[in-house]
């Protein structure tokens, strides 16, 4: 008998899911419908490239090679024939190895890589490093879950988590690692903690263990070559293009502009609405954001609801600007990845990436440039620039180039300039994340419905896919 399964979102997650169930079910035995909300597939992951050439990134810019999820992806990647559309940065180039902070005291200052950081005191450190090594292998572990700003100033202290560990919060989830939880946000370092009593003996000993993961020919490739990250010649877009197509040949069903809008269980089905539409199937999954997902559930699934609805998101201002010269950036840092500000200074914006940077070939064919995106807003959006619904993107757009001008003196008017405002985008893992996903394993385990998505595990693109592949090898 065919078993019917609903895929809900058409994101990264959603497509991977699509594309997982249609390539390994045995031919007949599945049915696959996927409800996308909007007029076009990708969710977050969306490029715009300008009528000269240039590739702007409204959402994700690049993909991690390191890491478990990372191996997925670029067996997806492989599998769907993009393997010659990889676009790498290397390990060896000043974009990968110079990553910037901002403070309002020193400008920007590179984050510090090699030795050298250990026995001299470089701004904005007020002393040499090897005493936070001395202190991090001495440091006691901790006991129950933790903020990441709790969990490092013990480890490492104070000066350390101000200035490398909550830039990268922001860098990463746009909030601040007062607020993130440590065990949901950085997993891997709890564990270097709990096996090893320290992080630094824990990262030195841990290269001795292999990863047992399959090794595919394109990660085979990126360790070969030593990539840092990677995108597609034509923006990260090709991937959730490639995928609709693929997953429209291999039989799914893709229902755009038609939102779930209203998820039911009775008799181990799952009945699935779409405005005036009802259909049944044997399974859901659900890929889309957790906020999204309670509103879809009705009075039986309340407590479900509750604790889908407690997971936040925030949102963020996305400023892409170009400019008509080469050498607009200082000649100190014109070829570092960006920089990133400290929640403890006094900014309007998160950072900067310096996309002509990492992929000097998407910049516009017909002349020198510079393309740059500004990131702002995060968990500070509200407070810094009001409801997100009333802001005006000209507003974002002046307040990031105000910033530009004063963070690192940049005053020409740039050639064009793209404004985002991605509300709710980015999944909140704050302390107490992982007693709610406990909670909502066990309200979901009795009902036909798989979750993954950015809500629950892993922001990034690459544990987007690894959990959508997860969760429907589960219900193959
Ligand atoms: C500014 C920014 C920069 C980022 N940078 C990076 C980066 O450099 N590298 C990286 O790895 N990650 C990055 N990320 C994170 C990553 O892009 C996202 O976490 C990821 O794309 C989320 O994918 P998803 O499919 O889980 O969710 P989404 O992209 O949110 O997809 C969900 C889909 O569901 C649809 N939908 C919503 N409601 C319904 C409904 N009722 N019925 C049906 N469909 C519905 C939506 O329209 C959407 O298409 C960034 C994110 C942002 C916002
Ligand atoms: C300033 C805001 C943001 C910038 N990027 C993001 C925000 C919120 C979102 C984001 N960036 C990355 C990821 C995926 C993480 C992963 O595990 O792969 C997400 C969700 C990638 C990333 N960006 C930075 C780091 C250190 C990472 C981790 C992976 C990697 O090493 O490449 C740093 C960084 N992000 C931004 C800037 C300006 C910046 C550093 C200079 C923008």
């Amino acid at each position: 008998m065919t078993r019917r399964i609903a895929v809900l979102g058409g994101g990264i997650s959603g497509l991977t899911a699509a594309w997982n169930l249609a390539s390994r079910g045995s031919a007949g035995a599945l049915e696959v419908v996927l409800y996308e909300a909007s007029s076009r597939v990708g969710g977050w992951m969306k490029t715009h490239t300008t009528s000269q050439g240039a590739v702007f990134e409204c959402g994700p810019r690049s993909l991690r090679v390191t890491g478990h999820s990372a191996k997925t992806t670029m067996k997806l990647v492989s599998a769907i024939g993009l393997e010659n559309e990889v676009l790498p940065v290397r390990s060896s180039s000043k974009a990968a190895q110079k990553r910037l902070i901002y403070t309002n005291r020193t400008g920007p200052v590179q984050l510090p890589s090699g030795p050298s950081w250990l026995f001299r005191t470089k701004p904005p450190f007020s002393k040499p490093l090897l005493g936070v090594v001395l202190r991090e292998l001495m440091a006691k572990a901790g006991t129950g879950d933790e903020s990441v700003f709790d969990f490092f100033s013990r480890r490492v202290g104070d000066e350390v988590t101000q200035y490398l560990v909550d830039p990268l919060c922001r860098g990463v989830y746009a909030s601040s690692a007062k607020t993130l939880s440590v065990r949901s946000c950085f997993p891997q370092l709890v564990e270097l903690e709990s096996k090893y009593g320290s992080l630094v003996k824990g990262m030195l000993l841990d290269r001795l263990n292999k990863d047992a993961t399959e090794v595919s020919a394109l990660s085979q490739r990126a360790k070969d070559e030593r990539w840092s990250v990677y995108t597609f010649r034509s923006g990260l877009q090709t991937l959730p293009d490639t995928l609709l197509t693929k997953i429209k040949e291999r039989g799914v069903t893709v229902k755009m502009d038609q939102p779930c809008t209203e998820l039911t269980f009775k008799d181990g089905k799952a009945m699935v609405k779409s405005g005036a539409e009802m259909e049944v199937f044997d399974n859901v999954v659900s890929t889309v954001s957790a906020k999204v997902l309670s509103q879809l559930l009705c009075g039986e699934q309340s407590q479900l609801s509750d604790d889908l609805s407690s997971i936040p998101c925030v949102t963020v201002g996305v400023v892409g600007l170009e400019y008509r010269a080469g050498d607009i950036l200082p000649q100190d840092y014109r070829e570092a990845f960006g920089y990133l500000v400290p929640s403890s200074e006094s900014s309007r914006i998160l950072g900067v990436v310096f996309d002509s940077a990492s992929f000097p070939s998407q910049d516009r064919k017909d002349g020198p440039s510079t393309r740059l995106t500004v990131m702002m807003g995060g968990e500070w959006f509200d407070g810094l620039f009001g409801d997100p619904g009333s802001v005006r993107e000209d507003t974002l757009s002046q307040i990031a180039l105000e910033e530009l001008n004063r963070q690192i003196g940049i005053s020409a008017p740039p050639s064009f300039i793209s404004t985002a405002i991605l509300r709710d985008s980015i999944a909140q893992y704050a302390v107490g994340h992982s007693a709610k996903l406990d909670s909502i394993s066990q309200r979901v385990s009795g009902l036909p419905l798989s979750l993954c998505g950015a809500s629950y595990r892993g922001v990034s693109v690459n544990d987007c896919v690894h959990y959508a592949v997860e969760a429907t090898n589960k219900i193959l």
